[in-house]
């Protein structure tokens, strides 16, 4: 395994074909309701997707992946590495970055500012640097400034950097949210509902910055979403999740079609266009 010292990430870089995530046999429930049975889900680099109905358990795989949640059994390994037990926190300088479904963005910092906020493990100088303006703090602030105004760029929001995060329409604040989430270079990035709400020209540009930001990298974007064309447009791998099981997974045009998905999941009027 090798080790990052550029950022104090012990993740290991994933090997082809290696999963950079993994749940295996993970069960979670909440007061006697099971909301996740023996889920297996493999996240390699690339883009997976995971889809469900509401309550299918989405948002909970992602909690126990990031931390947030402790399953009951099972075990999270990530790069490799059980983190079972493990803090959000912890896990998070393992190289894991998450978006929510409403987006926590701080409402009068700029979209800039906002994106640096993602910053955290990056800061070489520390905390005390930054409170006594040391050069090593001002350094790593001009530098950051400058990563998270390449990558609203990259999300076609670089015309108004320092506008006020709450004068950004919602879509563009979930937009702004993802751009957060990738300036700590992610080796797993987990995206709840990224285009809830979003108007199509939106969704254009949270397709084309993830494109963009991921080629030439061997991230693994883990994404949770209802929009099934977003899923087939970025995805090569689909998962589906049923009353807390996964039902069904492989390339979404086979698995969209599949009869036993249709039925449980998209209902009977539902037809993929070709
Ligand atoms: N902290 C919690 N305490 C109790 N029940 C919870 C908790 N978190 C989730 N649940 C329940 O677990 C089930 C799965 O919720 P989850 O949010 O994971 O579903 P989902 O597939 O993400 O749904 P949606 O598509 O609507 O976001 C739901 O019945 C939900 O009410």
């Amino acid at each position: 395994m090798s080790i990052d010292t550029s950022t104090g990430s012990a993740m290991p870089n994933s090997v082809a074909g290696e999963a950079v995530a993994e749940l295996d046999g993970i069960r979670m429930s909440f007061g006697g309701n099971v909301v996740l049975d023996d889920v297996r889900l493999p996240v390699h680099p690339g883009f997976t997707g995971l889809i469900g109905p509401n309550g299918a358990g989405k948002t909970t795989c992602l909690n126990v992946i990031s931390g947030y949640l402790r399953p009951d059994q099972g075990d999270v390994r990530i790069g490799g590495r059980s983190v079972v037990g493990r803090s959000a926190h912890q896990i998070a300088k393992l190289g894991v970055s998450r978006t929510f479904q409403t987006p926590r963005l701080i409402p009068d910092l700029s979209a800039v500012e906002n994106v640096m906020v993602g910053a955290g493990r990056h800061f070489r100088g520390g905390h005390l640097a930054e409170l006594f303006g040391l050069p090593t703090a001002r350094h790593d602030e001009r530098r950051l400034r400058g990563l998270a105004r390449e990558l609203l760029t990259t999300f076609g929001l670089g015309e108004h950097p320092e506008r006020a995060a709450s004068q950004f329409p919602i879509g563009s604040q979930k937009i702004i949210e993802v751009a957060r989430g990738l300036l700590n270079e992610p080796r797993l990035l987990l995206l709840d509902e990224p285009a809830a709400g979003l108007g199509a020209e939106d969704v254009d540009r949270l397709v084309t910055g993830l494109t963009s930001w991921a080629t030439g990298r061997d991230a693994a974007v883990l994404i949770i979403e209802h929009d099934l064309e977003l899923i087939t447009r970025l995805c090569p791998n689909v998962a589906v999740l049923h009353f807390g099981r996964i039902i069904q997974s492989g390339a979404p045009r086979d698995v969209l079609r599949d009869p036993v998905v249709v039925e449980a999941y998209l209902g009977a009027d539902f037809a993929t266009g070709d």
